[in-house]
C-alpha cells in the first residue's frame, strides 16, 4: 500500500499540486485520473521520488520515502518498476537486453537465473521467441509489452505506468489494460496508472482518484464513477458522446425498472 498525504509542489511560484493526500491499494490498479496539466504525472513524480515535493510525505507499506535516508529510499526504488509512456526502449539493445538491464543494475543475479527470469517475463506477456527482435521490428503494443515485462523483472512491488495506452488503437489498448491489471492481481503489486482514458476507468479502474488543477476531487472505483455528482468530474466523464449513451441507456433501464415496481 503507498499513502500520500498533503502533497504540495509548485514551479517558479506557479501551484501544480495544492494538499492532494490518498491511499493506493495493494494487488489494485489505482488510476490517476483527470484532464491534461492537471499535475498527474508531477503526482506519480513525487510518489516515485523524481520530484522533491515542497510539503508532504509518501510512505510504501508503511515506511516512510521523502527525505529519508538514502539506503532506505534506494531500498524502496528496488522494488519499483516503471512504464514509461512510449515505453521508453533501449533502441540499440535487444528485446532481451532490455529486460535483462534492470536485473543487471538492480539484483546480484547470476546469468542463467537473469536469462531464466527474462524469459519467464517475456512468456507472462505473450512474446515468448522475441528475445532477438529490435525494438524498431515491434509494433506499439509489443513494445508496450516489452516495457511492462522490464518493468516486472526485478519482481518489483510497485509498478508505475503513465498513460499505458496512449498511441494504441483502442483493442489493443484494452489488451495492454487487462495484461496490467492481471499482473497486478497476480503478484499482489500496488500499482498507480496515470491516464486519462475512460476506458480504462470502467475496465480496470479498482481504484480511481481524480485530479483537477492539483487538488484531489473525488475518489471511488468504477462501479461508482458513473453516479457521482461532483460537476468537474461529470463534465470530464460524459464529455464523450459514448459515455453519455452509455449513462442515458442505464437511466432509461432504471426508469423502466421503477415504472414496473
Ligand atoms: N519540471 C517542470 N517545470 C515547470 N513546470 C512543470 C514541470 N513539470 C510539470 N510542469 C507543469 O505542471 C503542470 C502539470 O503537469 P503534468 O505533466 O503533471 O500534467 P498531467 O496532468 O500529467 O497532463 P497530461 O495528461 O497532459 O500529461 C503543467 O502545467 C506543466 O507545465
Amino acid at each position: 500500500m503507498i499513502e500520500i498525504h498533503n502533497i504540495h509542489k509548485s514551479f517558479n511560484g506557479k501551484k501544480v499540486l495544492d494538499g492532494v493526500s490518498g491511499v493506493f491499494e495493494t494487488g489494485k490498479t489505482n488510476l490517476l485520473l483527470g484532464a491534461s496539466g492537471t499535475g498527474k504525472s508531477v503526482l506519480l513524480k513525487c510518489i516515485v521520488g523524481l520530484v522533491k515535493p515542497d510539503l508532504g510525505s509518501v510512505t510504501f507499506d508503511g515506511t516512510y520515502f521523502t527525505n529519508n535516508k538514502l539506503d532506505i529510499r534506494q531500498e524502496i526504488r528496488r522494488k519499483i518498476g516503471m512504464l514509461f509512456q512510449g515505453s521508453a526502449l533501449f533502441d540499440s539493445m535487444t528485446v532481451e537486453e532490455n529486460i535483462e538491464f534492470p536485473l543487471k543494475m538492480l539484483a546480484d543475479m547470476p546469468r542463467d537465473e537473469r536469462k531464466d527470469r527474462v524469459n519467464f517475463c517475456l512468456k507472462r506477456v505473450g512474446l515468448e521467441n522475441a528475445n532477438k527482435k529490435m525494438p524498431s521490428e515491434l509494433s506499439g503494443g509489443m513494445k508496450k509489452r516489452v516495457g511492462i515485462a522490464r518493468a516486472i523483472a526485478p519482481n518489483c512491488t510497485y509498478l508505475f505506468c503513465d498513460e499505458p495506452n496512449s498511441g494504441l488503437d483502442p483493442l489493443t489498448a484494452i489488451k495492454i489494460d487487462e495484461l496490467i491489471a492481471e499482473i497486478t492481481e497476480e503478484y499482489g503489486i500496488t500499482t498507480i496508472i496515470v491516464t486519462h482514458d475512460m476506458n480504462s476507468v470502467i475496465e480496470i479502474g479498482d481504484k480511481i482518484m481524480f485530479l483537477y488543477q492539483g487538488k484531489k476531487l473525488w475518489e471511488g472505483t468504477n462501479d461508482e464513477i458513473m453516479d457521482t455528482d461532483v460537476p468537474k468530474l461529470n463534465e470530464f466523464i460524459f464529455a464523450n458522446r459514448l459515455m453519455r449513451d452509455a449513462k442515458k441507456v442505464d437511466d432509461d433501464e432504471e426508469n423502466e425498472r421503477l415504472l414496473q415496481g
